[in-house]
């Protein structure tokens, strides 16, 4: 526990730390998939040391985000998301008018730098296009594929397993968001939700607001300058026939001293490839634990691409006014819950 001035109290989530650095010496792999495995059938939220990308690689993405939520509104809407679609590359304002209370957040998504992906962005972005290509790559060549490879021995399963479901050219979108919280007097910001990808990563900002649910409820994640904080998303949980989990967060109003302070985002959205089968892998550890899945318990029958798509096109009705409340169901029978 910490009491921050004017007497506010905050508990913290105590989440482990994994030093990736340790990749680089010999047996530091396996040292790794041993942490994995004290934590991570239990909670999907941890950080990342070592990761190689420094203070300042962070806060020039901070810079280039912030000019780009400070170009005119009219600028910005030019380079919408069609999430009526389902597709979250480009700019989703804040909520105005009768929906203001829907959020108060502005984001903008910066796809995987493939011809897929080629799209306008606003000359801002352009100007910096090649620092933010890089910033992208290292997260996925460096942290992901580093990570996934960990989890591939912990669950004894091939190394390249989860690798070869995430190649960098392959069809599938993964982006880099720039996002902004407005404040707001509103005690919940983003409702209680699991993400629908492989892992996010979330660069360090001073303004308390994510948490966490625990089995003691739900508890602040302390974001430190060193570290990313990463957490498991539904696709990796999928995966891994559940035993990776989609860790249920979300962001609250911060802390009163800092309540009143824009809050900035820096998130990349890791994803497998587009047309990747959602069913669980076979493993000797799942097998022992006695929690191996067959395929026709998992989303065998359902791509990456087709849950995301379903995901973020509900969220667009419930924003958008087209649906009152929060549908759970999203596809082929699975329900994405949300908690407040
Ligand atoms: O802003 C944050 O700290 C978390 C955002 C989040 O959970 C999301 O965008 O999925
Ligand atoms: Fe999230």
């Amino acid at each position: 526990m910490y009491v921050i001035p004017n007497l506010h109290i905050v508990e913290w989530a105590d989440l482990e730390a994994l030093d990736i650095s340790k990749l680089n010496q010999p047996g530091g792999k396996q040292e790794l998939a041993v942490q994995v495995l004290r934590f991570i059938d239990k909670n999907g939220f941890f950080y990342v040391k070592g990761h190689g990308l420094s203070d300042k690689d962070v806060k020039r993405q901070y810079a280039i985000a912030t000019e780009f939520f400070n170009l005119p509104l009219e600028e910005k809407t030019k380079y919408l998301a069609n999430t009526a679609a389902g597709d979250f590359r480009g700019y989703k304002a804040k909520a105005t008018g009768d929906l203001t209370s829907k959020d108060n957040d502005e984001r903008y998504n910066i796809p995987k730098f493939t011809p897929e992906h080629e799209r306008p962005h606003p000359q801002l972005i352009l100007d910096h296009y090649e620092e933010i290509k890089e910033f992208s790559l290292h997260i996925h060549n460096k942290i992901l594929l580093p990570l996934l490879r960990v989890f591939a021995i912990a669950l004894e399963i091939d190394e390249e397993y989860f690798v070869s479901r995430h190649r960098y050219e392959a069809e599938g979108l993964e982006y880099l968001r720039y996002m902004k919280y407005h404040p707001d007097p509103k005690p919940i910001w983003a409702i209680g939700h699991t993400d629908y990808n492989t892992l996010t990563f979330l660069f360090h900002q001073p303004v308390a607001g994510l948490q966490v649910q625990t089995k003691d409820g739900w508890k602040y994640v302390r974001s430190e300058p060193e570290s990313i904080i990463v957490n498991v998303a539904d696709a990796l949980e999928f995966l891994s026939g559940g035993y990776l989990k989609s860790t249920v967060h979300r962001v609250v109003r911060p802390p009163k001293d800092q309540a009143g302070r824009p809050r900035l985002g820096l998130i990349y959205f890791a994803r497998p490839e587009a047309k990747v089968r959602l069913e669980p892998v076979r493993s000797p550890l799942l097998e022992r634990l006695g929690l191996q899945r067959d395929v026709e318990e998992g989303l065998a029958s359902v791509t990456a691409e087709e849950w995301a798509r379903a995901r973020i096109a509900k969220d667009h009705r419930f924003r958008a006014g087209i649906v009152k409340t929060r549908e759970t169901e999203i596809i082929a029978g699975v329900h994405q819950k949300y908690y407040d």
